[in-house]
Order: structure tokens, then sequence, then C-alpha cells
């Protein structure tokens, strides 16, 4: 027989099929969970939770489902075998269906939108919150306390409210909350993940700036001091709303950058560096839109440790991610590409030398609309209901 010991190296179907003794369920689904990044786990264990509450599938409400991450999440739940969205909520176009509102999900058996105020929160275990930031915390306060949350704003990002209110604008307006939030960089905190019941989805630029980064730091590989970021995003990072800055016009045949010194993502992606380095730091970040619909690349330029050479940065990297599903380095010299994520959960991550000595250039590329937000939320559900976590999520990219 296995013993819980066994489990926590590596989860295989044999390990798991010999162990029906003493083990505690929750204990093993949880080992089996983390495990699932190199295997997944029968699916008669995962279905079992759902059997005993009498009903096939959780049931997940989209709230934004007629904004582009909800039409993401529900084009990601079309094939996922534990979820089934059962409540979808849009605030102009309540009342109208979601082929309607989106063509490319007309054969998708979904209930009709509904406004927020209309919504059976009763008859959910799971939200998605898609919404723009301030009318979240404005609508997630108001939800029943045993409901699960991810949610895709900024709202619950910043474990200082100060500093949410300074780059935000407004006063947050649901502080104890906030104090419950996990910031779900997946990867990088799955324990905590796991246990939570309200998700602080990152944003897509500092997941994509994160993501390299945090290792590198913790590792003592880089200095903190000198990290310039330079990032460029495709049109739908700004969301479906009509906005003349965002008519093809506007953004075709160039490209421009936009809030330079003072983008909203700077205190997070501070926040991240700040918490692995375990000292402050600050970093210079300028984002570009770019004339493409979705896709994300981040260039950064670091100054190295004394002694540290990229092949060092590229080994780390290499070792950190080897086991993980989403993230990949690639091989060396390869340039990672927009284009060979579209669609999909991954990002491609590698390492350069600088011409100057000491220096190293870190690219890293994802989907704004998938690990920058809607598939890294679904990776994020997945592991708060047991699920293994790449379920839903192992879309091909599209190519060309
Ligand atoms: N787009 C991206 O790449 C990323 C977005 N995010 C964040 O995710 C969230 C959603 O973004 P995105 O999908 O792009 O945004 P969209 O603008 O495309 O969609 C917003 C959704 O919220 C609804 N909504 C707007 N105002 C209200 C309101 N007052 N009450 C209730 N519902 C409302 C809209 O309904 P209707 O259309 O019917 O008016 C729509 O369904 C935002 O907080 C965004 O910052 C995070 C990471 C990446
Ligand atoms: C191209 C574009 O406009 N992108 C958005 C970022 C999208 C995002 O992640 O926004 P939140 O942090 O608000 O969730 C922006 O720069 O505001």
């Amino acid at each position: 027989m296995c013993s819980l010991s066994s489990f926590n190296s590596i989860c295989t179907r044999s390990c798991f099929f010999g162990c029906q003794d003493e083990m505690k369920y929750s204990k093993a689904r949880k080992l089996c969970v983390r495990a699932s990044v190199v295997t997944s786990i029968p699916q008669s264990l995962r279905t079992e939770e759902i059997q005993a509450r009498k009903f096939e599938k959780f049931r997940v409400g989209v709230l934004g489902a007629s904004g582009y991450t909800g039409s993401e999440i529900i084009r990601l739940l079309a094939n996922h075998p534990n979820f089934q969205i059962t409540m979808m909520t849009a605030d102009r176009k309540a009342g109208q269906s979601i082929g309607s509102v989106f063509p490319h999900l007309v054969k998708q058996d979904l209930p009709d939108l509904v406004a927020v105020k209309d919504a059976d929160f009763s008859d959910v275990d799971a939200v998605f919150c898609c919404l723009p930031h301030g009318t979240t915390q404005e609508i997630i306060k108001g939800l029943p306390s045993s409901l699960k949350i991810v949610d895709l704003s900024a709202d619950f990002r910043l474990q200082d409210v100060g500093e949410y209110e300074e780059w935000y604008g407004q006063p947050h307006v649901a502080q104890e909350l906030q104090k419950e939030a996990v910031y779900g960089l997946t990867e990088l905190s799955r324990s905590e993940i796991e246990n939570a019941r309200l998700i602080a989805n990152p944003g897509c630029y500092p997941t994509s700036i994160q993501l390299p980064l945090v290792p590198l730091i913790k590792a003592n590989l880089i200095e903190v001091k000198n990290i310039i970021i330079d990032s460029k995003s495709g049109v739908s990072g700004a969301g479906r709303g009509a906005k003349e800055a965002n008519l093809y016009t506007e953004i075709a045949e160039g490209i421009h950058s936009y809030g330079v010194t003072r983008h909203r993502h700077v205190p997070e992606i501070e926040q991240g560096l700040s918490e692995a380095a375990k000292s402050k730091v600050t970093v210079s970040f300028t984002p570009h839109l770019m004339p493409m619909s979705r896709g994300m690349q981040s260039t950064i330029y670091v100054e190295m440790a004394h002694g540290v050479s990229t092949d060092d940065l590229y080994q780390h990297l290499s070792n950190f991610y080897e086991k993980e599903e989403f993230v990949i380095m690639l091989k060396k010299n390869e340039v990672p590409h927009t284009r060979h994520v579209r669609g999909s959960n991954y990002c491609l991550m590698n390492v350069f030398p600088d011409r100057i000595p000491g220096r190293a250039i870190i690219i890293s590329v994802i989907d704004n609309l998938v690990k920058g937000a809607s598939g890294q939320a679904l990776q994020n559900l997945n592991l708060m209901m047991g699920i293994p976590e790449n379920t839903g999520l192992l879309t091909v990219p599209l190519f060309p």
C-alpha cells in the first residue's frame, strides 16, 4: 500500500490505485493536485466530491460575461469536464443571449445574460469576476461568504490599501476582503491558492514580468536596482468597451507608449518583486500598445549579481520551471514570439547576454487574455476546487 510520504514525490496512476487505505481524502487530493503538474489524477477521485453533492459538475457564475475576459472564460470552460456555467451577468448587454453578444459562442448551451442585481448566487459554487476595477469591490462585498471567487480585476491585488487608493484614485470599500485575498500567480503560490476563498488574479503585465523575475530575485542572481521593463500589449488588454483611443485608425500601423511612469501595474509589479527580495524594489516600467488583438511581450533589462552569468540565469529558470505545464524556457538563443502563445495558457521565456558586460536581457511572452487573465483564473479555480490544475487549459496555441 502506498503511504502519504510516497505521494509527496510523484503521483502516478499505479501508486494512487494502490492507495485505498486509511489516507484522508482531502490530504490525498491536495497532494495529487500538486503532483498534477507532472501527471493527472484519476477522474474517479475528482468526481467523488461532485457526486457526493448530488450534481454532476461544480456550478460556476461568470460576472462580466459580455467582456473579453468573460468570453475567454466561456471559451475555456466549453471543454471543461468539472465546471458548468449556470449564471452569467452583463451590464449594458443584460437580457441578451451570449450568441448575440459573441457570435463565436453561439453553439454554447448557456443561460442568457442577466444584470448582477438579478443574478441568483445561491445556485453557484464559484464565480469568475470579470468586471472593471472599482465596480468589482462593490459587487463582491455583497456576495455570499461561501462562494469561491476568482477576481480578474485589480481590486484585491495590492495588499496596501493606501497604495490602491493612490494609484487607482478611489477609496477601497472592501478592506476586510482585501485581507483575505490571495494573490494568484499560480506557479509561485500554489499552496495558498489551494486554500483560498478569494483570489486576486494578477494583471497581465505583472504576470509576464514576475514569472521570470521572482525566481531570479529569490535566488539572488540579479541586482534589484536598475531593472528596466519594456512591455507591449495587444489591444484586447483594454477591454471591449468603446474608446476613441482604441479605434482601428488610432492603433493600426503604429505603436505607442502609454502610462509612462504612472501605469497602474507599477505598484503590483513592485509589490511582487519586493516580497521576493525582502526589500523595497522599484522598477522603470513602460507599456506599449501594439496593432494586434492579443498577445504581450515583456523585455526586461537586468544587472546580474557579482560573478553570475547569463548561463546561470538560464539554468536557474530552466530548473525552476522544469516540471511546469505552462511556463516554458525555450532552447538557448530561441526568441519567444507572441504568435506562439495565442489562445493558450503558455508563458514562453528566454535569457540573452547583453552586449554590456554584467547585464542580461530577459524576454517573456503570454497571451494577455489567457495566462494574463482568464487562463490563469481557471488554473486558480481548478486548484481551489481540487481539480488538476491543467484541466481545460491544454489548448494548443493558434498558429499562424
Ligand atoms: N483584457 C485583459 O487582457 C485583461 C483584463 N483584466 C481585468 O479584467 C476585468 C475585465 O476585463 P475585460 O474583460 O477586458 O473588460 P471588458 O470591458 O471587455 O468587459 C467588462 C465587463 O463588465 C461588465 N460591466 C461593466 N460595467 C459594469 C457595471 N457597472 N456593473 C456590472 N457589470 C459591468 C460589462 O458588461 P457590458 O458589456 O454588458 O456593459 C462587461 O461584461 C477588468 O478589471 C480588467 O482590468 C485583467 C487582465 C487582463
Ligand atoms: C492594453 C491595455 O490597455 N491594457 C490594460 C491592462 C489590462 C489589465 O491587466 O488590467 P487590470 O490591471 O486593470 O486588470 C491597461 O494598460 O490598463
